[in-house]
């Protein structure tokens, strides 16, 4: 214990390793070389740790005091002391220099310190020279000591910091003022983002404003010609708007003038003003019912989807009689028979967008597609109301004007794709437009206004409907598109996209002629797809090469096998059954994905190991519980399958199924896991003109699956012909085109044994069966 001269320093704290000057008369009569305990006094009142300190040198300042510069050393605490001759307190100080050791929960805090404090820093616009200074300290108690440094910590902080002996407790407590001051500062930069940039915005708006007039004058237009008051009111006039939305316009036209140009508000209100006389209130389309001429229309733009194209004549039809009839009937003015909406569920490109425009036309009405993919917020729906900042209408009305009619079609795109998240449920807005008890009032938040919506004729158009939220489910008429057939997307190909493609290419028809043969091709081996996109940009580039062709001179071109392989290069679409079956342990499954149909290989391997089953290939918990049923069922039958029982000791099974082909409805690949592994233990391969689908129990049990139709054209575009589908599931068969199924054999089964039968190579050889 050591006898130190005290040194009060008031409302102020330093922390060991800090060098502070000191005016000379302050500290009293010391000399370099000494040491002084320096303690924090706010008041009147000490702090109860302070610091020893160095005395290094005795400096002048510029102002001509003497002063002298001390360094903090350690933490020290007063004990006993005495007044010295010269009157000055003289204390016994206790020294407490930090303990060095670190643990890992000290690690981590100097970890997070240290970041929190670089964006402290960053924050700050530091230039590089604190971080300098944070990497040069390596001790835990002076990386929290660092916190003194900080000007926005009250200086009550700085003492409970310095009274800290504790590294750790002394780092916990550094961290969270280094928070809370991080938490300050971002708080300060955003209010300060937001005043510089509503300030920057008034400024641009005010200068633009000034051009403008200035341009005007020069043009002897003289003050504001263009959307003045007067312009208004005449188009307000014009505008043929149900009267509560007129008196609406006039309240605002009158606040606009009221209000003169320079007021702030003033483009506001033109900005609203513009969006209601934006609206076709007077619009309407004259409407056609004629069923016979609406199958006129839909036929000549769409090749095959007869269901389809039924339905909507049906629905047209019903339409027209009850409009009709509406008297006879007893029905309301309201009843539009709008209730339920026709919705358009399928694969990607197999036409649901186009036949929604043909309908249009076939009604002779106006077509807008009003994408929903990826909308989660009401706001887009149904608009910002006007007192938020660059509010604007909601989507609907934006549909309106650029359909230029009240009573339009519009395409409610990719339902399935609507979320919903903390800003509210679009779901709940899209109901209440299509609900003809509501929608003739609809609201928009921006206009404010009623709209009428229930001339609007709503169809909808999905991908799939396990997504489309429940309650809009129930206001649908689900049409199924599956996927077209080989036959089909030929021609398609020819009376469709390829006299499309030809016309985009600059091109006439005496340019280029294709033989069915050729389109065949493109059909087969250059595309995957259950609708036809693809097909329609092979084509394109087909036609692009050709243009080139006839562009250099060329006479004319007759597309066949030999143009298209010329052009389109090598095949891109092998029939891979027969090469992915060749090895024991692959079996062919049929899904349906995202995209449509599509042929699966399931893959089965076993090693040496103890972990049961190793599934990959991103699959959903109920894939990885059908592929444990499907183990359980083979190891519980190993023997009557010809498996030795100690196939399985010791051995770990390895299940995956290739990533981009997990199908949606995971338990339907369960028969195929099973049959998988089977073969792989019993070294009989599967049949390569064999695929399957169908979910299995535990008892061997083969259970019902969704998509059979679309999972049987996928089958037969890949060039399989023995499909194995559940029993359950046969009348399903019934809706696969006479054309495709007279190509195929079905084999409907009740139990995975059946299944195994038609799919597994028969034994050639025992030997195998054990050595697998
Ligand atoms: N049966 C058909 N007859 C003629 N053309 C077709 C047929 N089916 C699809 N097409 C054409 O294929 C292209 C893709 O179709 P479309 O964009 O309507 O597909 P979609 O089903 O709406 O796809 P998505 O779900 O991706 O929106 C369009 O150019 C369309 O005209």
């Amino acid at each position: 214990m050591t006898e130190l001269l005290l040194v009060p320093v008031d409302d102020n704290v330093v922390f060991p390793g800090m060098t502070v000057v000191i005016p000379a008369a302050e500290v009293g009569p010391v000399e370099a070389g000494e040491q002084v305990l320096l303690v924090p006094r706010h008041e009147g009142t000490f702090a109860g740790v302070g610091t020893v300190a160095d005395v290094s040198e005795r400096t002048r300042l510029p102002n001509g005091v003497t002063a002298v510069q001390l360094t903090g050393v350690a933490r020290g605490r007063a004990g006993s002391g005495r007044t010295d001759d010269e009157g000055r307190l003289r204390v016994e100080v206790t020294t407490h220099p930090d303990a060095t050791e670190r643990d890992g929960r000290v690690r981590e805090l100097e970890t997070t310190y240290r970041a929190v404090v670089e964006e402290v820093l960053e924050l700050r616009g530091d230039d590089g020279r604190g971080a300098a200074f944070l990497r040069g300290i390596d001790e835990p108690g002076a990386l929290a000591d660092t916190a003194g440094w900080a000007p926005e910590i009250p200086y009550d902080e700085k003492v409970s910091l310095l009274g800290t002996l504790d590294v750790r407790e002394r780092l916990e407590l550094a961290l969270r003022l280094q928070r809370e001051r991080l938490a300050e500062l971002q708080v300060r930069k955003s209010l300060r983002e937001d005043v510089e940039s509503g300030a920057a915005k008034q400024q641009r708006e005010y200068v633009l404003r000034r051009q403008l007039e200035a341009i005007r004058k020069e043009l002897g237009e003289g003050g504001d010609d263009a959307g003045s008051g007067d312009d208004y009111r005449a188009k307000i006039a014009e505008a043929g708007m149900p009267d509560h939305v007129r008196e609406q316009a006039e309240r605002e036209l009158a606040r606009l003038e009221r209000g003169g140009e320079q007021s702030g508000e003033s483009s506001m209100i033109r900005t609203y003003l513009d969006w209601l006389l934006a609206l076709p209130w007077a619009q309407r389309s004259e409407e056609q019912l004629d069923p016979g001429a609406a199958r006129t229309v839909l036929d000549a733009d769409h090749t095959g989807l007869e269901d389809v194209k039924d339905r909507i004549v049906e629905y047209l039809a019903v339409r027209k009689l009850r409009r009709d009839r509406r008297q006879e009937l007893g029905l309301s003015e309201d009843d539009k028979k709008a209730g339920t909406i026709l919705t358009l569920v399928g694969p990607p490109g197999t036409g649901k967008t186009s036949i929604g425009e043909s309908v249009a036309r076939a009604m002779g009405r106006e077509f807008v597609r009003m994408s929903l993919g990826g909308v989660r917020d009401e706001a887009e729906i149904r608009g910002h109301r006007r007192t938020y900042v660059g509010a604007l209408p909601g989507r609907l009305v934006r549909a309106l004007r650029d359909a230029g009619t009240m009573n339009p079609v519009i395409l409610l795109d990719e339902v399935d794709k609507v979320g919903a998240d903390w800003r509210g449920d679009p779901s709940a807005a899209l109901l209440e437009v299509l609900d003809p008890a509501q929608n003739h009032a609809f609201r928009d938040h921006y206009l404010d206004v009623e709209i009428d919506l229930s001339q609007v004729v709503f169809l909808a158009t999905a991908n799939q409907l396990d997504t489309i939220p429940g309650p809009l489910l129930d206001r649908m008429e689900v049409i199924s598109f599956d996927g077209y057939t080989v036959e089909e997307k030929v021609a398609i190909a020819r009376d469709h996209l390829l006299p499309r493609q030809i016309r985009g290419a600059g091109l006439t028809p005496d340019d280029v002629s294709a033989d069915e043969s050729a389109l065949r091709l493109v059909v087969s081996e250059y595309t995957r797809e259950s609708g036809v996109r693809q097909l329609d940009r092979s084509l394109g580039k087909l036609t692009r090469k050709i243009a080139t062709e006839i562009a250099s001179g060329a006479d004319r071109v007759v597309v066949d096998t030999d143009v298209v392989r010329r052009h389109l290069g090598r095949q891109r679409v092998f029939t891979e059954s027969v090469e992915r079956t060749a090895v024991p342990g692959v079996a062919t499954g049929m899904a349906v994905t995202g995209a449509g149909g599509d042929v699966l290989f399931i893959e089965a391997a076993a090693m040496t190991g103890d972990e049961g089953l190793v599934l990959t290939g991103q699959l959903g918990d109920v894939m990885k519980e059908s592929a444990r049923i499907a183990l359980s069922w083979v190891r519980s039958h190993a023997a009557e399958l010809g498996i030795a029982q100690d196939a399985f000791t010791g051995r770990s099974f390895h299940v995956h199924v290739p990533a981009g082909a997990i199908p949606k409805d995971g338990p339907s690949a369960g028969v195929t896991m099973a049959t998988a592994l089977v073969s792989l233990l019993t070294g009989r391969p599967v049949r390569h003109t064999v695929a399957m689908t169908g979910e299995l129990t535990l008892q061997g049990r083969v259970l019902p699956i969704g998509g059979v139709k679309q999972k049987v054209l996928a089958a037969h575009a890949a060039g399989l012909t023995q499909i194995v589908v559940p029993e359950r599931n046969r009348a399903d068969l019934d809706d696969v085109p006479a054309d495709v199924a007279a190509q195929l054999e079905f084999h409907p089964s009740m139990t995975i044994n059946e299944v195994l039968d038609v799919a597994l190579e028969p034994a050639t050889d025992p030997a195998l069966e054990v050595a697998a």
